[in-house]
């Protein structure tokens, strides 16, 4: 497999091994001894699959303190264009984010650590895939507003498909006047 870092710190890409032949095409999706001797994460909780009609726009969440997630994301059907956003503090580009076009042709997987807000667009009828560091908790459940008119996030979706949840996110802003703290 290949590994890029990105322009976030910590933020990894991964490119799978794929096999394809005349059937179609097989990769490992995850190999915990692969992935430790790659010194890449590889201790996962929970795992979490979603699918979305295309526009919908999910995102941008994250879980506060202990609870904070690591995020292993892949697309198994259409494609995604996936953001994570960076909210730690004292890290060197915070407040940054990236854009990954995710497909599920390519397997290509990012790898966003704790302490980042998490986002995508279904620019397809997509299934989302992801393994989790920690597991999901209601209470420390907390975003930033989709559409922040500071991050100008370019969707590349018309007419987004929002819930309402989403919709009452703070913007960036008013996160960074809160009191939440993400790790
Ligand atoms: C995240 C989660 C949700 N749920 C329940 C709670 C709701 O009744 C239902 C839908 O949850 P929600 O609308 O928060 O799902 P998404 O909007 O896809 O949220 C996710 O979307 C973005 C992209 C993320 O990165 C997060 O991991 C996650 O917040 O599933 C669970 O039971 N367990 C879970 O781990």
């Amino acid at each position: 497999m290949n590994i890029r870092s990105t322009t976030l710190k910590d933020v990894i890409e991964i490119i799978p091994n794929i096999f394809s032949d005349e059937r179609g095409f097989f990769f490992e999706s995850f190999n915990e001894n692969t992935w430790k001797k790659q010194g890449l994460p590889y201790s996962f909780k929970q795992d979490n699959q979603s699918y979305s009609i295309k526009n919908v726009v999910r995102g941008l969440h994250f879980q506060t303190g202990e609870h904070a997630q690591g995020k292993l994301v892949r697309v198994i059907k259409g494609r995604v264009l996936d953001i994570a956003l960076d909210l730690r503090q004292e890290s060197p580009t915070f407040g940054k984010y990236e854009l990954f076009d995710l497909d599920s042709e390519s397997g290509k997987m990012i790898y966003i650590p704790e302490g980042f807000a998490h986002g995508f667009a279904a620019l397809e009828d997509s299934i989302f895939h992801y393994k989790c560091t920690g597991e999901y908790c209601k209470s420390a459940e907390a975003g930033i507003h989709w559409n922040d008119s500071s991050l100008k996030i370019p969707w590349e979706v018309d007419s987004p498909i929002v819930s309402l949840k989403d919709q009452m996110l703070p913007t960036f802003e008013e996160y960074l006047q809160g009191s939440y703290s993400v790790n």
